[in-house]
């Protein structure tokens, strides 16, 4: 409840429903403190986004209505086809697309995000966490980043997310050198790892400038 609080205090825009159970930030579906969360990231006016990795269509479905979720975001090994179940009845998404940490061509970054394009999904660029998923501090190489989004994300109007490693201390060069407009952070605000800090959310968000940030609870 204080992390929503927080990052609505802060000025964050979107904050993130984690239901992967094995993530250290799992939030119970079914729970009454995860009813209460939502209620106020609500009444905040947050944007509410549910977090999945690699779950069935129907639980993801029936959470999303439930919760009267905004958006879901898939960050595991979801299909095309998987993802347009949910373009269907109008729930919108967001896609991680996981990439290697290493430099990489613009083209090649791109033949992983071709086949999401789509106006309701938005592209959530995150750094390769293996078999972890995400949540893992890992960074990207931004100059590819931005190499990338001159080429394809500008020209197609695509709207994407940079996310991955991303802390108070190296969000305003992240943005900077990537390009970005909006970030998404996890690890980076919380202190120990798992619970967040509403100082490092202040510091991220002053740290970021204008742009939107999403906040993964
Ligand atoms: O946060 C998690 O535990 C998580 C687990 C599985 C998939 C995605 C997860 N989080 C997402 O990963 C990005 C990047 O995290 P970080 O900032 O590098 O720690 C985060 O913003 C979430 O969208």
């Amino acid at each position: 409840m204080e992390d929503v609080q927080a990052c609505a205090d802060a000025g964050v825009d979107c904050v993130g429903l984690n239901f992967y159970r094995p993530s250290v930030r799992y939030l119970d579906p079914l729970a009454e403190e995860t009813q209460a969360i939502n209620s106020l990231a609500s009444q905040c006016g947050l944007y509410r986004v549910g977090l999945f990795v690699n779950e069935s269509i129907e639980t993801v479905q029936e959470i999303a209505k439930q919760l009267q979720l905004d958006a879901v975001q898939f960050h595991g090994d979801e299909t095309v086809e998987y993802v347009q179940q949910f373009l269907r009845v109008g729930i919108a998404v967001i896609r991680a697309i996981r990439l290697p940490t290493v430099p990489m061509e613009a083209g090649a970054i791109h033949s992983h995000v071709e086949r999401w394009i789509d106006p309701s999904v938005t592209m959530l660029i995150d750094a390769d966490a293996g078999a972890q998923f995400g949540g893992g501090g890992k960074q990207l190489h931004w100059p590819s980043i931005a190499a990338w989004a001159r080429q394809y994300a500008e020209p197609l109007n695509l709207p994407w997310i940079l996310a991955g490693g991303l802390t108070p201390q190296c969000v305003s060069e992240a943005k900077r050198v990537s390009t970005a407009g909006r970030v998404d952070v996890a690890s980076g605000v919380e202190n120990p790892r798992g619970t967040k800090s509403a100082a490092l959310i202040r510091e991220f968000v002053q740290a970021c400038g204008p742009g939107g940030v999403d906040e993964t609870a």
